[in-house]
């Protein structure tokens, strides 16, 4: 079996190595232009075009993220970039759901804990104790409740936070109100205080995170972005924030990354930012992942982690 290996930035011995351990009787090696020998499977990430194209023996594709919209994206321009019939998958959770979970629960911990607001009277030398929030003013509603989505919403119900999710089908999460479908997205936004965003990159899911949708939100909602940059109309988010209707956001990615210097985003007192680490791929986990299902598909089982190229996720 053979193994070709392409990331522009993690370190290719380490994922040849874990690879060959795995999986003994494999050949393992670094995808270089020019290189149009056979393979069976790709571990890949920004691939070249012309690394995957006119490859149809290819048994699958491994994106090493969660997120496979640059890979589909690509698609777009470059249809034959994935022959017809070569199954894409991606990391399903490998370590990334804890990564979300510490993320989002530290936040809306310090939030509700009303620690931004003791900060700001820290500055200016204040001693007040303020009014408690209360949980039942703490409603969180989770944007996507897939692998990531879901378990970030268990971990914030086992703080006791009222939790609700959205997602295109119902979900059955004990402790967790379901919405699913654009028809019951206002009912999910109304009273929903702390909106997390964990939706995939689609056509149907850019500038979501809009006026009208922040508009419905609680009154002094707070807004985390763990997903893409895309999802969010940062102006928009300027204007709630201005207007008072948001009191505070957290945001991991943007629009454009790095988050250029001049972006307005950066000064807003009310704005934290994380430079699109929220949750990163664990190697070794990963590797596991892959070995794994690789291992399912050579028995041909059908594992999970497909994408399905007409959801776009
Ligand atoms: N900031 C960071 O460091 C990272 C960000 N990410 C981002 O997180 C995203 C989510 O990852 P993951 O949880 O693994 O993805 P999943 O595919 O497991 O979950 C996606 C969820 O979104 C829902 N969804 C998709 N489209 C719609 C829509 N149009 N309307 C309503 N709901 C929709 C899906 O619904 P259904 O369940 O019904 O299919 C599903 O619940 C990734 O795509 C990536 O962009 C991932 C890793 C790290
Ligand atoms: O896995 C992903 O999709 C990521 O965004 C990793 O940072």
């Amino acid at each position: 079996m053979d193994i070709i290996f392409h990331h522009p930035t993690f370190d290719t011995q380490f994922w040849l190595d874990g690879m060959q351990q795995l999986i003994p009787d494999a050949r393992v090696r670094q995808w270089r232009p020019g290189d149009n020998q056979p393979a069976d499977y790709a571990l890949v990430w920004h691939p070249p075009v012309e690394m995957l194209s006119g490859h149809s023996e290819l048994k699958g594709v491994f994106a090493l993220g969660a997120g496979v919209d640059s890979i589909l994206s690509k698609l777009q321009t470059h249809p034959d970039m994935l022959p017809e019939g070569v199954p894409l998958f991606r990391l399903e959770d490998t370590g990334m759901a804890l990564q979300m979970q510490e993320y989002a629960v530290s936040q809306v911990l310090h939030w509700f804990r009303r620690f931004d607001d003791y900060q700001a009277l820290k500055l200016q030398a204040k001693w007040l104790p303020l009014e408690d929030y209360r949980r039942e003013d703490f409603t969180i509603g989770v944007l996507g409740a897939g692998v990531l989505g879901g378990k970030v919403a268990e971990s914030l119900a086992a703080w006791d936070f009222p939790v609700r999710c959205w997602s295109r089908s119902k979900k059955n999460y004990p402790g967790i109100t379901s919405y699913a479908g654009n028809e019951e997205l206002s009912d999910f936004l109304n009273g929903t205080r702390v909106l997390i965003n964990l939706l995939p990159n689609t056509p149907q899911t850019v500038g979501i995170i809009n006026s009208q949708m922040l508009n419905q939100l609680a009154d002094e909602a707070y807004v985390m972005n763990l997903a893409r940059g895309v999802h969010l109309v940062e102006n928009d988010l300027l204007a709630a924030l201005d207007s008072g209707k948001v009191k505070a956001a957290m945001l991991d990615v943007f629009a454009k990354e790095p988050l250029p210097e001049n972006s307005p985003l950066w000064k807003h007192p009310r704005i934290a930012i994380t430079p699109h680490l929220a949750a990163v791929t664990r190697p070794q986990e990963a590797m596991e992942y892959i070995a794994k299902t690789i291992r399912e598909i050579e028995k041909g089982e059908s594992p999970s982690g497909q994408v399905s190229l007409h959801n776009g996720y």
